[in-house]
């Protein structure tokens, strides 16, 4: 099977790099955020063809019971506020008639083995802007399953995903309690050592 791993930053997979190289696996480091995402896997994927993309990153949650370093399997992902305000509220793009926010896995008819079928399901938003404010994370929380993670970077792939029509998987590591900013409670060693242990697996499992 031809992967395509996607991660926003070298660091996120620095450990896993003489993995890939082992395996013959290609890598792309896009940058962080949707944009960046959108562009280099846009360009990546004009030149070259995959069986399944795979995109790895670290992420907030926001369920306070959710143990830092545990690794999801991200089903279904928004692009976060795409949409207009209204007088009382917001409208998003599907209302406008204008696209779509939500993007899902694609794994059509593809099994993928225990490795990833063992993963907690989830599902996330995509932001430009973290959230780091009490206010706007009480207004964010009465509109969401609790078991939601936050990215910068995952609803993106999946678009580019769909629209190159590939199959495509998200995995990621929590590192931080979605809260108030505050960087020093985030654990993000163990979010990175978590997230490649899985990866490592995965490759093995999945090598050419
Ligand atoms: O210093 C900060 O406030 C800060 C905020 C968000 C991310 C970072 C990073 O250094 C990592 C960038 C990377 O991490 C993902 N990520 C991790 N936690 C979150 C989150 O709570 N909300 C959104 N994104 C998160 C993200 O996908 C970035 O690519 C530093």
């Amino acid at each position: 099977m031809k992967i395509l791993l996607v991660a926003a930053t070298e660091l996120e997979i620095a450990d896993s790099i003489s993995s890939f190289q082992e395996f013959d696996t290609d890598y792309l480091v896009t940058g962080v955020g949707m944009v960046a995402t959108a562009y280099a896997m846009g360009k990546h994927l004009a030149n070259n063809k995959y069986d399944l993309l795979v995109n790895v990153g670290i992420a907030g949650t926001f369920n306070p019971a959710d143990e830092m370093g545990s690794v999801k399997r991200i089903v279904s992902d928004r692009i976060f506020d795409l949409g207009a305000e209204t007088k009382d509220g917001f409208m998003p793009i599907e209302e406008l008639g204008f696209g779509k926010s939500i993007y899902q896995e694609r794994l059509p008819g593809i099994s993928l083995g225990q490795h990833i079928d063992l993963l907690k399901k989830s599902t996330a938003i995509t932001v430009n802007r973290v959230h780091g404010r009490n206010s706007s994370i009480e207004q964010l929380r009465k509109t969401l399953p609790l078991d939601c993670l936050e990215s910068m970077e995952g609803a993106a792939f999946f678009y580019v995903a769909e629209e190159q029509n590939c199959p495509a998987i998200q995995v990621r590591a929590i590192s931080n309690l979605v809260e108030e900013r505050n960087v020093s409670h985030w654990d993000i060693p163990k979010a990175l050592h978590e997230l490649n242990s899985w990866l490592q697996g995965f490759l093995r499992l999945h090598r050419k």
